[in-house]
């Protein structure tokens, strides 16, 4: 054989190999988001079984065949103490039947939305059960706003963390060796793995059988597939090992089927009852805002939102990519007028504490954080959470943006999406378990101007659709876009792509713009800049381009490369299509929050009014506060226009005199519940009204003045 020939036939082979691996690459892929489904479907599946023959698979794991309703030995204690301990009247969704399964003894996994009331579900049976509970959670802070709660109930509950007192310590061993002394014991996963002085005395506890339970709370951490994995929980497993009769709780509020499966192994739990509500937060209306280039520009359009939606002080949220970004965000923040601060892990604990306080007792409106504020956050009454750049997926955005709401009163989750901050997010997550993959999902969620938002995250949690009620921008406002074949284009940007590549050189996403760019002014093609970067994105999650990263001493750099579909864009043997917005500038943007704002109104006029028949006078649940919903109620509306007059008049008004009189006639003529009867058969209201009638006090009081 010639040199040349063989030269020539190398070049083949190296070309067919490279094809090839450009094959295999796609079809692992394909098999890799097939393993995901299949294990979803199997769940599901295992699930309906479960559901159509209740009395198969007995102690099966995945499902709650049993009647974990009751009734059972301790309904009556259990109502007791949460009524007079706890000042609850009636349970949440699924509070009851996991309360019931750790009383009979299971290991249970409970898997429910941010303020749905998951410690309860650990708390109650602590205090009925005999002896000491174990609780494991992550942050000191988390563990110390759980304890200060629990003493203010008169509960006996400890932590023992790196912050505990060598005396506190000396109790808390004590107590552990007894039995007694305290109910309910914090400690962080570190006491489980470092301390063998802790892991000894918590041996003789339950040896002398005083260990109830243990609860693991925010259980996803113990999971590499979870979005905040911590090697520490990947230790737990010993617990179960050490203590198999004590009943395990694992919680968390999100987890997929693949998490699942992974914390039930690692905990050692197979056969646990799982109890799964719904990701559903109806009260968050979630949107999707196109990020400018200009920097300034960004900042004013957060600070217009935050002035004239939220013009009382209510609190919020301002996500950003870096340490520096909060910086700078914070402080443009507060040049418009806005009370903010920034909360970043380079910050000294006693300066980050301080923050936080101050937000939490509303002397500042907005954190300006990275997601390093995160778990820990309790405030009920976060209004908005606004993303001034990209999550790393589906599951940390749900979760920042979960910290919205948690009252159940309507909120708001802006994320502002600009295809450039693509590459930033992925020179950091390509070397984690799938994190491009889950990059790609929360890009998808943000590229789409169709899709319901809210399905996204059904979707993505493998949950039924359930309706958004226009509680999202694409439900909301999606008449203006149109969907153009842009396989031309796509086309000329693969070939861009292509001749860089044989030329051995490389390209950025913004190099890729800047030429397709040139090359639009030889030929007159008229792509807007903005309209080529969500180009370049689509290619990307299409397969037809791909991101490479390049380590430097400074920094990872993302490339844009050819990706296993880009023959078929070259062959036109593909169609690329893009969704255009119509209306992209900020009168559109007006236009569509009005609409936005009336369709919300129509949502939450329709739901108060089933909440209004079905409630029968009880304080009821609704994405409008309790004490909103006393006040409207009380003003029976009878259309959007009225509802939208009286809460108008709440945002001016909160406490004038008439909306007092209408709380005060609300919280005078309510009925007790059947079970306010506390022992001696008297009745007794619950604390959370009372607290109501406390407020109404101190305001009253102070309007007087
Ligand atoms: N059945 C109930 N009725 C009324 N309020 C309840 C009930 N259960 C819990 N709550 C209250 O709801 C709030 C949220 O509960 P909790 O902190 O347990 O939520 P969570 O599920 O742990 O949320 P997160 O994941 O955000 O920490 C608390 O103020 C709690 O007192």
């Amino acid at each position: 054989m010639e040199t040349e020939e063989i030269i020539q036939e190398l070049g083949n082979v190296e070309t067919e190999l490279r094809h090839v691996q450009d094959q295999i690459k796609v079809l692992l892929e394909r098999q890799e988001e097939l393993y995901d489904r299949q294990s979803e479907l199997k769940a599901v599946l295992e699930a309906c079984t479960a559901n159509e023959n209740p009395d198969k698979d007995e102690d099966g794991p995945h499902s709650s065949p049993e009647n974990w309703s009751g009734p059972f030995d301790w309904d009556s204690k259990a109502d007791h103490l949460k009524f007079h301990v706890f000042g609850i009247s009636a349970y949440r969704a699924n509070q009851r039947e996991i309360i019931n399964a750790v009383m009979s003894g299971r290991d249970v996994l409970v898997i429910m939305a941010a303020g749905g009331g998951k410690s309860l579900c650990y708390q109650l049976p602590a205090i009925l059960r005999d002896g000491i509970a174990l609780v494991v959670s992550p942050l000191i802070s988390l563990i110390q706003d759980q304890v200060m709660g629990l003493k203010a109930l008169d509960i006996p509950a400890s932590m023992l963390t790196s912050t505990t007192s060598k005396e506190e310590e000396k109790f808390i061993y004590k107590a552990l060796e007894k039995g007694e002394g305290v109910k309910i014991l914090y400690v962080t996963p570190e006491k489980i793995s470092k301390s063998k002085r802790f892991m000894s005395k918590l041996e003789k506890c339950h040896h002398g059988g005083h260990l109830s339970l243990i609860a693991i709370d925010e259980a996803h951490c113990c999971s590499q597939w979870g979005h905040d994995f911590r090697p520490d929980y990947k230790n737990l497993g010993i617990l179960k090992i050490q203590f198999p009769n004590v009943p395990m709780l694992a919680l968390t509020a999100t987890a997929t089927q693949k998490v699942q499966y992974d914390l039930m192994e690692m905990l050692h739990i197979p056969k646990c009852v799982k109890f799964v509500s719904t990701v559903n937060r109806p009260n968050l209306f979630y949107m999707v805002r196109e990020k400018s280039s200009v920097a300034k520009v960004v900042i004013n359009e957060i600070a217009e939102f935050i002035r004239e939606s939220y013009p009382n002080n209510e609190s919020g949220i301002v996500y950003c990519f870096s340490r520096k970004e909060c910086e700078q965000v914070a402080a443009e923040l507060r040049d418009r007028g806005i009370l903010a601060d920034y909360y970043h892990a380079d910050m000294d604990v006693n300066a980050r504490e301080k923050v936080h306080m101050r937000w939490s007792k509303n002397k500042l409106q907005v954190i300006v954080g990275t997601v390093a504020f995160g778990m820990g956050i309790n405030k009920p009454d976060v209004r908005f959470v606004i993303h001034h750049s990209l999550s790393k997926s589906m599951e940390t955005y749900y979760q920042e943006s979960g910290r919205a709401g948690r009252d159940g009163a309507a909120s708001e989750c802006v994320l502002f999406f600009r295809p450039a901050d693509v590459p930033r997010q992925s020179s950091m997550v390509f070397y984690e378990n799938s994190g491009l993959q889950n990059l790609y999902g929360i890009v998808r969620y943000c590229q789409s101007r169709r899709q319901c938002r809210r399905s996204a995250f059904f979707r993505h949690f493998s949950e039924p659709l359930q309706d958004c009620n226009g509680m999202c921008d694409n439900c909301a406002f999606s008449s203006d876009i149109t969907e153009v074949d842009v396989s031309g284009y796509a086309k000329i940007m693969v070939s861009l792509v292509q001749d860089v590549q044989e030329n051995d050189q490389r390209l950025t996403m913004l190099q890729l713009v800047d030429k397709m760019k040139n090359k639009h002014k030889e030929t007159g093609a008229d792509l807007k800049r903005e309209a080529i970067e969500q180009l370049v994105i689509q290619l990307i999650l299409e397969s037809v381009l791909k991101e490479e990263f390049q380590h430097t001493a400074y920094a990872t750099n993302a490339y844009v490369k050819l990706g296993p579909l880009a023959k078929h864009v070259l062959q036109e043997r593909k169609t690329v299509k893009l969704e255009i917005s119509n209306k992209q500038n900020k009168a559109g943007y007006k236009s569509a929050k009005r609409s936005l704002t009336l369709s919300g109104l129509e949502f939450k006029l329709d739901k108060l009014r089933k909440e209004l028949s079905s409630n029968h006078g009880g304080l009821p649940h609704s994405i409008l506060s309790a004490q909103q919903m006393s006040i409207i109620s009380a003003q029976k509306p009878n259309s959007a226009e009225e509802l939208e007059k009286i809460i108008g008049k709440l945002k001016t008004e909160r406490y004038g005199s008439r909306i007092l009189e209408e709380i005060k006639k609300f919280v005078d003529t309510d009925e007790p519940d059947d079970n306010m009867l506390n022992d001696e058969g008297s009745t007794k209201k619950p604390r959370k009204r009372q607290k109501i009638k406390k407020d109404f006090v101190v305001i009253e009081s102070s309007e007087d003045e």
